[in-house]
């Protein structure tokens, strides 16, 4: 079944569903939260509800509020996990696992909520569902609790969807379902395979190829200099990737930003920016001045129009990883096709996505056919799948030691515009891709100082505040992180996750590391 055929069987998202109720309800603001409605459960048949509404709207009195409360379940507000006084750091993730896993199995049929087989973990507070890559870093968390039954589980889940829609999406929402994020299944293979052994290869080989399909839609018939869906072909043949969502409407769950922001851009076309946003949210990085013309501008954001270089590493990764299967599954010209794709990829990377003037990896611009200037956490993506060459390894690492190692970890980027995946934030997923890019070209010492430092700020804002957040300040006063276009969230899956990971990377020889303090003893 092709990508069309899928997303027609696909159940719709709640602004389809319900249309200019919908649009009623999220331009009324009751809720701070647009997700709040995105992920509430329509009582009856939203056909009916929306019927109902159409007749109710004009008379006299009608209260829209009232209408939302009784034809809908609002989300419930999560109760604050109160952690038992005086748990170490190691003893705070370890009893977090459950409190994060969720079994869906069967849900409402009119939740935008979309079942999974097994159960799974959340990264927590307003994120109530899976996210794609969100859960690599999750994983290795789980892995080195020794929850690999849970790594399985997530497996599962993730080959399900890929069998069920042809794609993994953004998170399991119906709303999710018109995009990806940065694809890290071939690596949830290579963790599970440590675990479960070398048949873990040919067993999801199915699954890998149908993940390559969804990226590769269109490879062979999009003319050069021009893209369809997913892939980009440059003037000269070359196929590299971007980021894409099927839709370009408004977030469902992020409604009224979207509209605001289209709103500021008065002279853009409406479809083209809504489309950009989503494929912005596609990327992982919502929001961040690596999208946009302008880096204090989110109406500028122009994520179609940029060859990534972290998607790009990430393919390079699934398309050997799609070799090492096929020959494991006994499929020989298949391999050797996919190590030749590799190869390919990994050769445009070198040149496309490199900023020979500044001396590391960066995104591409292949509309205007020139590589973008900034220096961001992106690039020791090319280190961490193994795709640099030494010389550019060695110049990106030196950059990045330059220009984005902060007191508290790697930041971002360096423009500070209050998106997100800007200054001074810095996020666990980015800290661990550095560390693992870095010792992959010998540079220990750098990815030890990064790892360090982003834990002393983990461990600080624990001992401070009791919890684990979604992103931290790495630079000026550190702790939690904020900007963007929701309240910084506690929990959190990923961070959870690369913490354990680097404590256990970073602990001395027959040392006990519950708490970061432990790893700088030696017994
Ligand atoms: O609701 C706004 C956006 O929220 C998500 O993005 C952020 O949280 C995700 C879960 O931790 C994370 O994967 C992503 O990198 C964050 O920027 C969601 O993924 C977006 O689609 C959504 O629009």
């Amino acid at each position: 079944a092709d990508d069309q055929q899928l997303q027609s069987q696909a159940p719709q998202p709640p602004d389809v569903r319900l249309g200019p109720l919908y649009h009623a309800v999220q331009s009324a603001k009751f809720f701070p939260d647009q997700k709040t409605f995105a992920d509430a459960v329509p009582k009856f048949n939203p056909a009916s509800i929306l019927a109902d509404w159409q007749m109710q709207k004009n008379q006299r009195n009608f209260d829209l509020r009232r209408f939302v409360d009784t034809n809908f379940t609002l989300p419930a507000k999560g109760e604050a996990y109160v952690p038992p006084a005086g748990q170490s750091l190691r003893e705070h993730i370890d009893g977090l696992w459950p409190v994060l896993t969720r079994t869906t199995d069967k849900v409402n049929q009119y939740d935008s909520l979309l079942p999974l087989p097994k159960p799974y973990v959340v990264p927590g507070g307003r994120f109530r569902e899976i996210y794609y890559w969100d859960s690599y870093f999750t994983m290795l968390g789980l892995a080195e609790s020794g929850h690999w039954d849970r790594v399985q589980d997530m497996v599962d889940n993730f080959a399900h969807e890929l069998d069920k829609y042809g794609h993994i999406p953004n998170g399991n929402r119906s709303y999710y379902l018109s995009r990806s994020q940065p694809p890290f299944f071939s690596l949830m293979v290579d963790l599970l395979a440590q675990h479960a052994g070398e048949s873990t290869y040919s067993k999801y080989l199915p699954q890998l190829q149908k993940e390559y399909q969804y990226w590769m839609a269109d490879a062979q018939s999009v003319a050069a200099g021009s893209a369809s869906k997913r892939v980009v072909k440059l003037k000269d043949g070359t196929v590299l990737n971007r980021y894409w969502d099927a839709r370009d409407v408004p977030r469902t769950e992020s409604y009224m930003d979207d509209i605001a922001t289209a709103e500021k851009a008065k002279q853009r076309n409406k479809a083209e920016l809504y489309r950009d946003l989503r494929s912005g949210a596609a990327s992982g990085w919502d929001f961040s001045s690596r999208w946009f013309d302008d880096p204090n501008d989110l109406s500028t954001i122009r994520t179609t129009e940029i060859v990534p270089v972290d998607l790009n590493a990430l393919l390079f990764h699934l398309e050997k990883t799609l070799a090492h299967a096929s020959k494991a599954a006994d499929k020989q010209s298949d391999s050797q096709r996919y190590a030749d794709l590799a190869e390919k990829r990994q050769v445009a990377i070198n040149r496309y996505l490199w900023n020979a003037e500044g001396g590391w990896y960066a995104d591409y611009d292949w509309k205007r056919s020139s590589v973008r200037t900034q220096l961001t956490a992106a690039a020791l993506f090319p280190l961490y799948m193994q795709a640099a060459s030494d010389d550019q390894a060695a110049k990106t690492a030196a950059a990045v030691e330059k220009q984005l190692v902060k007191a508290g970890g790697l930041v971002t980027t360096n423009v500070h515009n209050g998106q997100q995946w800007d200054a001074p934030n810095g996020w666990a997923p980015l800290q661990w891709v550095a560390v693992e890019g870095l010792n992959h070209y010998g540079k220990q010492t750098l990815a030890k100082d990064i790892g360090m430092r982003f834990l002393d700020n983990v461990q600080a804002t624990y001992d401070r505040e009791h919890k684990l957040v979604e992103k931290y300040v790495v630079e000026g006063n550190l702790g939690g992180g904020g900007g963007g276009e929701y309240p910084l969230q506690d929990g959190f899956g990923w961070t959870n996750g690369v913490t354990l990971k680097l404590m256990d990377m970073y602990c001395p020889k027959d040392v006990t590391c519950n708490n970061v303090s432990d790893m700088k003893k030696s017994q």
